[in-house]
């Protein structure tokens, strides 16, 4: 674990069931705020060989965490991370100033899995998941609450929407902390 450190800009999470739109968002969110950047955390983890095996019953890599922590880290420490995977709870609660939870109607996210050609068995998973707010429950209790902000993905008009909040965001942010922030100590 490092020192202390100050980042100049915050990190953000877009965190959400698989096809909630959360690459959707990360990527608008980066061409709007160049300064930050946009990391998959899956394409990441594939590149940078911390792929520990296969989960043949969900169909998906096994990430290997704590390489994946480590590569990340000298990166988080400077801030400006978009952090952009399905599961959020890993990232040190140090590293992050913003978790957004990406919400999506069932319906609306069975037809975007289908169309990707996932199995039945994996749509239904994922889409079972977002019923039982998996992944925002995961959130609330692995980071501050008061950071945590769920927005609805359904249509490109929220997209757009939620894009403009978070850039609001960012702005009150760097206006809120005009010396960066130092690092919060592990709790
Ligand atoms: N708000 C939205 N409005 C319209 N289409 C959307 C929206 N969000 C996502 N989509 C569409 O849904 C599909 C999945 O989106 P995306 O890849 O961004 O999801 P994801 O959450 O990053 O998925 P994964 O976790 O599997 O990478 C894409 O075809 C995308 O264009």
């Amino acid at each position: 674990m490092s020192g202390s450190s100050i980042r100049e800009l915050p990190n953000i999470i877009i965190a959400g069931t698989p096809g909630c739109g959360k690459t959707s968002h990360a990527e608008l969110l980066a061409q709007q705020c160049p300064e930050l950047k946009h990391i998959n955390v899956s394409e990441f983890a594939k590149k940078n060989d911390c792929i520990e095996g296969w989960d043949s019953e969900r169909d998906t890599s096994i990430v290997d965490e704590d390489k994946l922590l480590d590569l990340l880290e000298p990166m988080a420490d400077k801030g400006g991370l978009i952090l952009d995977w399905h599961c959020c709870d890993i990232f040190p609660e140090r590293w992050i100033d913003l978790v957004v939870v990406l919400r999506c109607d069932n319906t609306v996210l069975y037809d975007r899995l289908e169309k990707r050609g996932y199995k039945e068995s994996k749509v239904r998973e994922n889409v079972e998941c977002e019923i039982m707010e998996v992944l925002l429950s995961d959130a609330r209790e692995s980071y501050d609450p008061q950071i945590v902000i769920e927005l609805r993905s359904e249509n490109v008009d929220t997209l757009d929407q939620n894009v403009e909040r978070i850039c609001q965001w960012i702005d009150m942010w760097k206006h809120d902390h005009p010396d960066g922030i130092s690092d919060r100590l592990p709790q």
